[in-house]
């Protein structure tokens, strides 16, 4: 038995979370960088990830690279469609998750598509369309102040109905909670009464499962990795699946290295604590600006460090210093020179011995695999909840750990390494 379930994630590390989840829930999986083309290998992958860089990208190419990604994967074997988004969202309302949605939704040629970014290992809960981030309302968070995606809105109603041509209606919790059957009943009502989209309220697991039971027969489901919590269940059901093989641990030898360019309180948290034991380099994105060489510094001063430690990379901020860097040079310049400046780093650590690498933010993923020309991924073991260890398929024998920027307790660097030891 081939491929069975195919999936869409508009970001890389949104593509491990999602992975994650279904090597936890007993698939074999494989992730594939960009679109895949007729030399793609997946192996003997039941799901296929095919993790895309459109978060943020033009909306025509967003869908565009969505539905070459759709058609490869329905080529493949894929019988249900999971379209990955972030789990808070991260798309305002000039964002792409509508469109790709529904561009999804036409040539899958379904009228209805459930919307549920529900996480709640991670403390992502959605309650009455409203969308929480721990104790607060999304626009409350962190989140308000992302460089990319400002999530001034917590309403998933209101956010994809901005977004897309069709109509968007609730899925309320007291119909989770009554099972399977009353959400399937929900969704009727809802697809009778023209809706194109439900956005499913879930605050814990089980939730997510019981969302995940009532949708076994829909082509398309949207969400995040929470939503594919169910979906493994239903193919058992269905004498799909087979005894699940435990995900391997990267075996590589070699230097490990952070690099990080999510600015999220998380990941300026697990770097601060990093820096109290390893060796730490900021980048200085006035001097990129410049024209400076600091690729060159960053790299000749992690070379000189003692082996014996991880070093640590990032262009990381607070909101203010973002702030002020994107008045100077615009947002999307500001991200791009920091991207930029992290992956010409990663080839030329690479290059000298570095094979283990903890890259911090999904923009940031994107770019640092893209540049190492990594085409594809093996899934390891999960080292925090949405971040498993994976292993690059193909000449190069890499160890990466593409971390969400949101994602992993303050320890989660020195976890991360250890679990390589
Ligand atoms: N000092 C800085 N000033 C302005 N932008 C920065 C700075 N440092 C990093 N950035 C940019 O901020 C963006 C962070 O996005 P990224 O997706 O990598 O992290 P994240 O959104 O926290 O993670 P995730 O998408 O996994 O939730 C990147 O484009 C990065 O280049
Ligand atoms: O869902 C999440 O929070 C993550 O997988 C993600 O998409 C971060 O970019």
């Amino acid at each position: 038995m081939g491929m069975i379930l195919g999936a869409i994630a508009d970001d890389f590390t949104g593509a491990t979370d999602l992975a994650n989840t279904l090597v936890q829930e007993g698939m074999r999986v494989a992730q594939v960088i960009g679109v895949p083309d007729s030399a793609t290998e997946i192996g003997d992958a039941q799901a296929v990830v095919v993790a895309l860089k459109s978060r943020t990208a033009p909306v025509g190419q967003a869908v565009e690279h969505s539905l070459a990604a759709l058609d490869w994967l329905r080529r493949q074997g894929a019988q249900q469609i999971l379209f990955k988004y972030c789990s808070t969202f991260d798309s305002t309302p000039s964002g792409n998750i509508g469109p790709v949605a529904d561009a999804l939704r036409r040539r899958l040629g379904t009228d209805f598509a459930l919307v549920c970014p529900a996480f709640p290992a991670n403390g992502r809960t959605i309650y009455q369309g409203h969308l929480f981030v721990g104790d607060r309302l999304l626009s409350d968070s962190p989140m308000k102040d992302h460089p990319l995606t400002p999530m001034r809105d917590a309403n998933l109603v209101r956010l994809m109905a901005a977004q897309t041509d069709g109509s968007v209606g609730l899925i309320p919790l007291a119909d989770v909670m009554a099972g399977a059957d009353t959400v399937a009943e929900r969704v009727e009502a809802l697809r009778q009464g023209g809706m194109a989209y439900g956005v499913a309220d879930a605050v814990t697991d089980r939730d997510l499962r019981c969302i995940g039971r009532a949708a076994s027969d829909h082509v398309l489901i949207t969400g995040g990795s929470g939503i594919a919590l169910g979906i493994p269940d239903n193919l058992r059901a269905a004498g799909l699946l087979k005894a699940a093989i435990p995900p391997e641990i990267p075996q590589v030898e070699g230097r490990s290295v952070v690099l990080a360019g999510s600015c999220s309180e998380a990941t300026r948290g697990q770097i601060s604590r990093a820096g109290e034991s390893w060796p730490t380099f900021k980048l200085d994105v006035e001097r990129i600006a410049e024209g400076g060489d600091v690729v060159g510094d960053a790299v000749d001063w992690a070379s000189a460090q003692p082996e014996a430690h991880p070093v640590v990379i990032y262009g990381s901020a607070d909101p203010e210093e973002v702030r002020r860097t994107q008045e100077r040079h615009g947002a999307e310049r500001a991200g791009a020179m920091v991207e930029e400046a992290l992956s010409a780093i990663a080839v030329r650590l690479r290059d000298a011995g570095f094979i283990r690498f903890v890259i911090a933010g999904g923009e940031t993923s994107g770019a640092v695999v893209s540049a190492l020309e990594i085409s594809a991924l093996r899934i390891g073991p999960e080292i925090a909840p949405g971040v498993p260890w994976t292993e690059a398929l193909g000449s190069r024998r890499l160890a990466l750990a593409l971390k969400s920027g949101n994602f992993g307790g303050p320890d989660f660097f020195e976890r991360a390494f250890a679990l390589l030891n």
